[in-house]
């Protein structure tokens, strides 16, 4: 039972948060595809690195005002961004076919 067992039941907790965050996650990629989409029809870059700066500073406010490590933030968010920007290569890579 969980509730004698300590690791179990944060385990558990840990297990429910995650599923918060990949459902989180699975809404900014649906966005992120729209961006994709709009970018593609646009003729517009892959990569928008003023806004990047602009998301960089906020992610670091952010970090600050939960006690996070502002460069591990900063990190998970890139390395999602990197992926978004996969996908918009991909998608405009397959309408010049
Ligand atoms: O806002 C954009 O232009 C996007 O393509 C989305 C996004 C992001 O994932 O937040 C991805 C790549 C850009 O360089 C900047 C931001």
């Amino acid at each position: 039972m969980s509730e004698n067992n300590p690791l179990a039941e944060v385990r558990k907790s840990i297990d429910n948060l995650d599923n918060a965050i990949v459902a989180i996650l699975a809404e900014r990629f649906r966005l992120t595809e729209r961006v994709g989409v709009i970018k593609q029809s646009e003729s517009l870059p892959v990569e928008d690195l003023d806004r990047e700066r602009l998301q960089e500073a906020h992610y670091r406010e952010l970090a600050v005002s939960y006690g996070l490590n502002q460069d591990t933030l900063v990190e998970i968010m890139k390395t999602i961004i990197g992926q978004v920007k996969k996908r918009h290569a991909d998608i405009i890579a397959e309408h010049t076919k």
